[in-house]
Formats: structure tokens, sequence, C-alpha cells
């Protein structure tokens, strides 16, 4: 389970994220949906223990990302909205990189590197640097970083934008299989088509704030019944 417990941040000028609390729980496909701008990669990068936290808490299965940093961080994947990151590597590097992280054993790391890579399409790429991959195929190997260590949680920041529609498809249906086995998938979005394919529950932030979270049911109620939610759908499905 994921709680976070009040969380603000503020950034010169701008609060991105005030007073904001949600609680995810295990065996689900979580969205946090919300137009351009509402708060969600701030939120997620103090998940992630990217960002610091001005205020209030946020634990991973019992772990304070704050305070034991390691033993959270290691039960968390990350992928984030711009996969601009190892540029300089190559492919097979930065997975390898990862694996040694993690501690991914040798015959392990092999044999899902070539398993992930060829589902992903990407695999007679890994010898080149990333800094010469197309959005999607950063996107592709980052997720491939992921699935590689195997961690509980996932966290994914946008996480089919610029994926062609079977990577698409491939990774959707890898989300609902880690949902299945019990474990927690946490992805923002601010298309509101994905999260109803997706999602068993939703959080919707609008201005830092959650404005409401619930079931895919009882979403679409209060999009009838509130006017502030109706205004915000409008601009959700304009967006998409
Ligand atoms: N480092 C920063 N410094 C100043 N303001 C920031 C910083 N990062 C984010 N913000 C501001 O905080 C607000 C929330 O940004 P955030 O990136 O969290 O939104 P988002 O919901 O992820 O949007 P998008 O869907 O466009 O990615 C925005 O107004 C943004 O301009």
């Amino acid at each position: 389970m994921i709680e976070i417990n009040r969380i603000t941040k503020t950034f010169p000028g701008k609060t991105a994220v005030k007073d904001l609390s949600l609680t995810i729980p295990d065996g689900k496909i979580f969205g946090f949906l919300g137009p351009n701008g509402a708060g969600k990669s701030t939120t997620i990068k103090m998940m992630t223990g990217i960002l610091p936290i001005d205020e209030g808490s946020i634990t991973m299965n019992g772990k304070d990302i704050s305070k034991e940093v390691l033993a959270a961080k290691q039960m968390i994947g990350y992928v984030p909205d711009r996969s601009d990151i190892f540029l300089r590597l190559k492919g097979i590097e930065y997975l390898n990189f990862i694996a040694d992280v993690y501690d991914v054993p040798q015959e392990v790391r092999e044999t899902k590197i070539s398993e992930l890579t060829k589902q992903f399409g990407i695999y007679e790429a890994l010898d080149d640097h990333i800094q010469t991959y197309s959005h999607g195929m950063k996107q592709k190997i980052v997720v491939s970083g992921v699935l590689l260590h195997d961690p509980d949680i996932w966290i994914l920041d946008e996480p089919l934008t610029g994926l062609d529609p079977k990577s698409s498809y491939m990774l959707k249906e890898m989300m609902r299989d880690h949902a299945a086995k019990g474990k927690i998938v946490f992805f923002s979005t601010h298309v509101l088509e994905v999260v109803e394919q997706l999602c068993d529950e939703v959080a919707i932030i609008n201005q830092g704030h959650v404005q409401f979270q619930g079931n895919m049911k009882e979403m679409k109620q209060q999009f009838q019944e509130d006017q502030n939610l109706e205004q915000l759908f409008l601009e959700l499905t304009q967006n998409g």
C-alpha cells in the first residue's frame, strides 16, 4: 500500500501540490488523472524520493520515502515522463547498470534482457547509444529496466505517451498482470480514455488538489453530478 499523507510542495512563486492525501491499495491499477500543470509529476517526484517533501509524508509498504530512503526506493520501479537519463550509455550498458544496482543475478538478467527487449522491438538497438533512440524507444528501454528488477510498486509518469500501438498494448497487459499478482501500478495521465480502459481506481487532481478518488463507476457519477468536475471532464477529454 502507498500512503500519501497531506503533502505540500512549493516552488518559488508557485505551490504545485497542496495538502494532498491519497491511499493506493495493493492489487490495483491506480490512475492519477489531471490536466497539464495539475501537479502530477511533482507528486510522483516526491513519491519516488527525487524531490524533497516540504510538508507531509509518503510511505511505500510502510517505509517512509524521506526516512527509510533505500528500503522504500528498492520497492519502486519508476518510469519518468521524459526519459532523458543516461543518454551517453548504450542500451545494453543501461540495462546492465540497472541490473547491477538492483542485484539481478547474471543468468536471470541475460534471459530477461533478451526477452524484454525482443518483446518491445528494441533488441537490435541495444548496442546503440540511448541518445540516438526515439522518444518511444527511450520509454521502452526505461520500462525494460523496471521490469528487469521486478519491483512491487510501479510508478509510471505518462507511460503510454509516445509508444506505438503494439507496445502500448503490451505495456497495458503487463500492468494488468502486475496488479493481478496483488502488486501496485500507479500511473499518471491527462487522457481520460486511458483511465477508462485500464484503471480499477482513479484520483483526479487539479491545481495541486485531489478533487476526487474512487472507482470508475463512482467517477462517472461524479462527473454528472458535480459542476466543477464536469468542467474538468471537458478539459480532460479535449486534451485526449
Ligand atoms: N521546478 C519547478 N519550478 C517551478 N515550478 C515548477 C517546477 N516544477 C513544476 N512546476 C510548476 O508546478 C505546477 C505543476 O507541475 P507538474 O509538472 O507537477 O504538473 P503535471 O500535472 O505533471 O503536468 P503535465 O501533465 O503537463 O506533465 C506547474 O504549474 C508547473 O509549472
